[in-house]
């Protein structure tokens, strides 16, 4: 009657303390798992891109798939399933401890070879893990490319060499697998052999003290006894697991640590003057010793460059491949960290001293590349959802798309598929456009945009700049001279710096100059 009383009070104490503990540990991890991914997908959104140039996506991918899926779901199962069993293991210690005090002498050293191989085995498992997750990343981000680069592959009939490397990034992603199965078949053998061992050592003690202990006593001890083996296996199996599981989540956390941050998004309250709601209101920009490089570790691309724009001029920016036409937009928009003693002046306001959200918004830009986002073609020309519907068919209208949109299903809320794959690069540009039109911002600029439309559409978006951004400061970055022949400067960059700065006419006169040779290269004047 004493050992049923003992079993089930046991076993109650057992339960209680397994209930409340991992319902408190569950409720605790999910809540920090949720806070340490969120603030990792955070500190990804606001890196810079030099990040994204030096960090292949399927790196990324991998961290925000695999790690954020241990941290979430398998880090507190994992908790529990140690605690369970850790307290079945110490129940059955337990036992036969209160029963047989003596054998505790032969615990001890079965103790110490217990934490010998486990920790053996949990470091060999870490490090199984840690090449697993790089690997993996590995395999992910030839994945990515592959399908990113499928047509060139394809053209070059490269698809099968491309499917063998695929195979043996495969293979060798799963080497550290099957290496840590075999490292949980070498921990189960030995800790099976404790367990076995501890089991013999007592029967013979119990069969030594037959006289003296209970045929009860002796029972209730081996059935305890009979599955410590196991369990005790489990729990070093359960620890190694959950050590990786925390593997996955420090390599989020070095996300939040050390990842480079753009600058803030948000202007500072205490920023002295208050930044104007009204801001930019002319459109007047000023570069003063700007210096630009992609990386820290790479030379400059813009070196001390300083001009200036007056506010609703119309400014072409030509020069060779490699200039550095694109970077004066990086810079502009401070998509890279400018040099120190850089300063870009919007309206009298450094742009630096004030929050990305507050300036990116009031410059459009139709860029080289137009990237339009899935869902419809209200959502983008107006994902703010607001300006009317008679505002966006007016811009479609001035931007020549009004006819397409009609005609497709569902006009304004037809589907426009990821990355606007549904469309060909020029209308995208054209979406760009009208979207550019209906944010009516006081700077513009066009990087090559009309660069993949033909000359009548080219012509009709030159015609639109001139009549809807009349007030506006225009940039374009042009590589059809005929396009910026008439505009109020010219921007000659050239390895990085202005070469040439002035009217159209005064650049022409001088049969040296670069514009002279770039506009006798394109034929403009002789049509
Ligand atoms: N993401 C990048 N990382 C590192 N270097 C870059 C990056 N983008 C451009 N560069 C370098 O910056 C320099 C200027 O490039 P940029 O794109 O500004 O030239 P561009 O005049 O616009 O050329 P293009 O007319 O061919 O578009 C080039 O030497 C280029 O190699």
């Amino acid at each position: 009657m004493t050992y049923i009383f003992i079993y089930v009070g046991l076993a109650s104490v057992q339960f209680v303390v397994m209930a409340i503990a991992t319902q408190l540990l569950s409720v605790g991890i999910i809540r920090t798992a949720r806070k340490i991914h969120s603030e990792a997908f955070e500190k990804i959104i606001h890196a810079p891109l030099s990040f994204f140039d030096t960090n292949p996506l399927g790196r990324i991918l991998n961290r925000f798939s695999k790690d954020v899926d241990a941290l979430d779901n398998n880090l507190w199962m994992t908790l529990n399933d140690i605690l369970y069993t850790l307290l079945i293991v110490m129940g059955s210690i337990s036992m036969i401890l209160i029963f047989f005090p003596s054998l505790s002498l032969l615990i001890l050293p079965l103790a110490g070879l217990y934490y010998f191989f486990s920790g053996y085995y949990r470091s060999t498992s870490r490090e199984l893990k840690r090449l697993d997750s790089t690997l993996r990343s590995n395999l992910y981000a030839y994945f990515t490319e592959s399908l990113t680069g499928m047509a060139t592959l394809k053209a070059y009939k490269r698809v099968d060499r491309a499917i063998r490397i695929n195979q043996e990034k495969m293979d060798s992603s799963n080497r550290p697998y099957y290496l840590s199965l075999a490292g949980s078949r070498w921990i189960a053998s030995r800790l099976q052999l404790l367990g076995a061992s501890l089991m013999f050592m007592t029967a013979v003690f119990v069969v030594g003290a037959r006289n003296t202990v209970n045929a009860a006593t002796a029972g209730l001890v081996f059935s305890y006894l009979a599955r410590t083996g196991g369990d005790m296996n489990w729990v070093v199996q359960c620890f190694a697991t959950f050590e990786n599981n925390m593997n996955s989540a420090e390599r989020l956390i070095h996300y939040i640590k050390n990842l480079p941050q753009e600058p803030s998004t948000a202007t500072s309250p205490h920023r002295q003057p208050p930044l104007s709601p009204f801001w930019p209101s002319e459109g007047s920009l000023e570069f003063k010793n700007v210096t630009l490089r992609y990386r820290p570790d790479l030379p400059p691309v813009l070196r001390d460059i300083s001009f200036s724009i007056q506010a609703g001029h119309k400014v072409g920016v030509v020069g060779r491949t490699g200039a550095g036409k694109s970077s004066l937009i990086q810079a502009l928009f401070l998509l890279s960290e400018l040099d120190a003693g850089s300063q870009i002046v919007l309206d009298g306001v450094d742009t630096q001293t004030i929050g990305t959200a507050d300036l990116r918004p009031h410059i459009a830009i139709i860029p080289q590349d137009p990237v339009l986002f899935e869902g419809t073609f209200r959502y983008n020309l107006d994902p703010l959802g607001r300006h009317k519907e008679q505002e966006l068919w007016q811009v479609l209208e001035t931007s020549d798309l009004k006819s397409y949109v009609q005609a497709q299903e569902g006009g304004l809320d037809a589907v426009v598929s990821a990355k606007g794959e549904n469309l060909s690069v020029g209308q995208r540009q054209l979406v760009c456009l009208s979207r550019a039109l209906l944010a009516k911002c006081k700077i513009v600029i066009l990087d090559e945009a009309t660069a993949s439309v033909d000359m009548a559409t080219d012509v009709l978006i030159q015609r639109a700049i001139r009549s809807e951004f009349a007030d506006a400061t225009v940039m374009t970055i042009a590589h059809r001279i005929n396009t910026i022949i008439d505009y109020d400067r010219i921007l000659v960059m050239h390895d990085g710096e202005v070469a040439e700065y002035d009217t159209p006419q005064a650049l022409l006169q001088d049969p040296h100059s670069i514009f002279s040779s770039l506009v006798n290269e394109s034929g403009v004047l002789s049509r």
